[in-house]
């Protein structure tokens, strides 16, 4: 590629059928600017060879029995490398190699389920077993390992979780907290916990556990402070060399640059060279891979093949893991993805990243208690983890769709998650280690008014007695058993009140999972019409409920599935995330009951959980939420768009310009009355007063 480019405008350039003419996206080389031309970059040229000759061949290889040295030395280090290094996949087998693991597994962690997934995978190939044996992965509602695992790759998250049920994490003698500069709320958490348990275990004369951290970018000093000044190592180099171009020009449609990029690369790079567009949600992505499907039909085979596949966490996982096969021969694939793709993965085949520059990002505001998702400018840090994903199996290319001053002007590191996101749940499972979340040692202390607001709403869902309290009461300790928000846990636990635990089981498991409804954009009125068989004007979680009750007393799932425009796997996925809650409540000592066709029941449960989500009617269409009055509207996709009843209860709210209510069923203010007397008091409802 030359380094400068005019994306649109040679000969094929392909017809756009958006209502803007083609622009032309220059971009201009950045070769003395890009931090990974700066250093010397050891280039391996590979052939199909062996896993073991591909391991050998990268950069942290080179180095391995200096590194396990430091590691054997030292019971905590930081390891820094750029992106491809090899930390992920080689650092816990040489570990393993030389029985670092004798005493306890090794256990490295990941912010993102599909990158755990991906990578015990690929560790398994390399080490020639199955996975679930040697190397295993534990995820949210799932767990592939076995008695013999001894590298186990996990999301941050779920050892959090484990460290609820033993704080020391005996049955680890490593701890790899991997991707550290993420700054996830979890690994956040993660560093106080390992470095508490470390240090417990030393004092007890218990064996020892050892500390990895690891990180792709330099700024390592906070971390190596924070466990008293502990030893940095740097490696140096990655496997494949990759160029990087930034636009010259300042872009004002990024996602129309993406489009016009992908078709440029497609035009000219010979087949099974794959494209990864980083963009930043499911609307966009779906979008543009309808754009780019209606531009391939007007290609007429002047290039090869392209397939495009979305990727997004609300995928379902199957679909997700589609995106990590190999393309078929003479084909190219197009991966469209948000930030899921953006760190640890490799995805195969990948020759090209095309970076937006742009990211959604989740805020918790604790004044209105509203969680807003918001679309902007990545950090620098980000998009070196963007460009990262190229140059993995060779050289690569990253077309950066904003210039290098735009580049320049982005903050060097991305505002860790425990600055801004909602606490309640971590706060929880801090109590729940007897933790008291306002001195807890954290990296970084989070704003003290998100703590107190997750102290808040724990003591109102009942978990604690008082805000300034640090003890759980029981419910708080049942609630701290399951792997989900607060609110649905106490759901669950009140089940047994109102006789509907069968029912609530399933909603709950639902809403776990991935949308039900199938909607394809040829087929929507039938899609629409089979999803109406299933509607309750009483809102969507009986909606829901309707759909699960059918769904468990038909036998051949996959035609009814079929015939009514309902996704099975993910109405399979759910069925066992239900199968696991309902060991918890049994675990919980909680019987099984059911309200049959008294539906009513299971709305007033709802309310035990969400009284803090409710909105009464203003005028037409619009509402206002009792707790952050704040002017919302029911999301299209509700059945009770139209319905605009009084007083409802939601599940979440989402803000992308406008405010919406999405999961949203109808309450009676009597029923919040008697249910919730106290909250009822504190915050004026409208239709309780008149
Ligand atoms: N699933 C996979 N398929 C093919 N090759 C892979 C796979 N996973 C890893 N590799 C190879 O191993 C190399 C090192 O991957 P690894 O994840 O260990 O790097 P890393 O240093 O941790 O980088 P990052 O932080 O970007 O993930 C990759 O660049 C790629 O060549």
């Amino acid at each position: 590629m030359d380094s400068k480019y005019n994306l649109v405008g040679g000969k094929s350039c392909p017809k756009f059928p958006t209502k803007k003419p083609a622009t032309v996206v220059n971009f201009g080389s950045s070769t003395k600017k890009a931090r990974l031309d700066q250093r010397p970059t050891e280039v391996t040229k590979l052939g199909p060879g062996t896993l073991l000759q591909q391991r050998k061949s990268l950069p942290v290889y080179g180095v391995r029995n200096r590194l396990i040295s430091e590691i054997q030395k030292h019971s905590t280090v930081i390891i820094i490398g750029e992106t491809g290094s090899g930390k992920t996949t080689q650092i816990p087998q040489f570990m393993h190699e030389v029985r670092l693991d004798k005493n306890g597994i090794i256990g490295i962690t990941q912010p993102r389920r599909v990158a755990a997934i991906t990578l015990s995978q690929r560790v398994s190939q390399e080490m020639n077993t199955d996975c679930g044996a040697i190397v295993g992965y534990t995820v949210r509602f799932e767990d592939v390992t076995s008695e013999c695992t001894k590298l186990k790759y996990l999301t941050d998250g779920m050892l959090l979780r484990e460290a609820m049920l033993d704080t020391l994490l005996m049955s680890y003698s490593i701890i790899v907290l991997d991707e550290a500069h993420e700054r996830t709320v979890h690994t956040d958490v993660l560093f106080g916990i390992v470095k508490q348990a470390q240090a417990l275990r030393d004092e007890k004369l218990l064996k020892p556990l050892k500390i990895v951290v690891m990180s792709a970018t330099m700024d390592v000093d906070h971390f190596s402070d924070y466990f008293g000044s502990v030893p940095i190592l740097y490696l140096e180099g990655r496997q494949h060399p990759i160029q990087v171009f930034h636009a010259l020009h300042r872009q004002d449609d990024y996602v129309f640059s993406c489009l016009v990029t992908i078709f440029q690369i497609h035009q000219d790079a010979p087949a099974n060279q794959d494209i990864l567009v980083f963009l930043t949600g499911q609307e966009e992505i779906e979008a543009m891979a309808r754009s780019i499907r209606l531009i391939v039909k007007d290609l007429d085979g002047k290039c090869p093949c392209l397939k495009v596949y979305p990727l997004y966490s609300s995928l379902p996982s199957h679909q997700q893991l589609d995106v990590f096969r190999p393309t078929p021969q003479g084909m190219r694939k197009v991966i469209l993805s948000t930030n899921i793709a953006e760190t640890s993965v490799t995805i195969s085949g990948i020759k090209y990243v095309i970076d937006s520059g742009m990211v959604k990002v989740r805020t918790h505001h604790p004044g209105t208690g509203l969680d807003v998702l918001k679309v902007q400018r990545i950090s620098q840090a980000q998009a070196w983890q963007r460009t990262g994903r190229a140059g993995r199996e060779s050289s690569g290319f990253c077309y950066r769709v904003y210039t290098f001053q735009e580049f320049d002007a982005m903050l060097k590191n991305s505002i860790p998650e425990i600055q801004r996101c909602n606490l309640t749940n971590v706060v929880l499972q801090l109590l729940a280690l007897e933790i008291d979340p306002l001195t807890f040692n954290f990296l970084d202390k989070p704003p003290k008014e998100l703590v107190n607001g997750a102290l808040q709403q724990l003591k109102q869902l009942g978990a604690i007695d008082t805000v300034e309290g640090t003890k759980l009461t029981e419910m708080g300790h049942q609630m701290a058993l399951f792997p989900l928000d607060p609110r649905f846990s106490k759901i669950l636990l009140s089940a047994k009140d109102y006789g509907c635990l069968e029912e609530i089981l399933s909603i709950v498991a639902l809403l776990s999972s991935e949308s039900v409804f199938v909607i394809p954009p040829s087929k929507r009125e039938k899609a629409v019409a089979a999803h109406t068989k299933f509607f309750s004007s009483s809102g969507d979680h009986i909606t829901l409920l309707n759909i699960y009750r059918s769904f468990s007393a038909v036998t051949q799932k996959k035609q009814w599935c079929h015939e009514n425009f309902l996704n099975m796997r993910n109405l399979q996925y759910a069925s066992e995330v239900r199968s696991q809650l309902a060991e918890l409540c049994q675990r919980c000592k909680m019987q099984m009951s059911s309200c049959n066709q008294n539906v009513d029941q299971v709305r007033k449960c709802l309310v035990t959980g969400l009284f803090m989500n409710i909105a009464e009617l203003q005028r037409e269409r619009q509402y206002l939420t009792v707790e952050s009055r704040q002017i919302v509207a029911i999301h299209p996709s509700s059945v009770l768009y139209s319905l605009h009843p009084h007083c409802v209860l939601f599940t979440e709210v989402i803000q992308t310009g406008s405010c919406y209510l999405r999961q949203v069923s109808q309450v009676d203010p009597e029923w919040l009355r008697d249910i919730v007397p106290e909250y009822v008091q504190q915050h004026r409802l409208l239709t309780l007063v008149s």
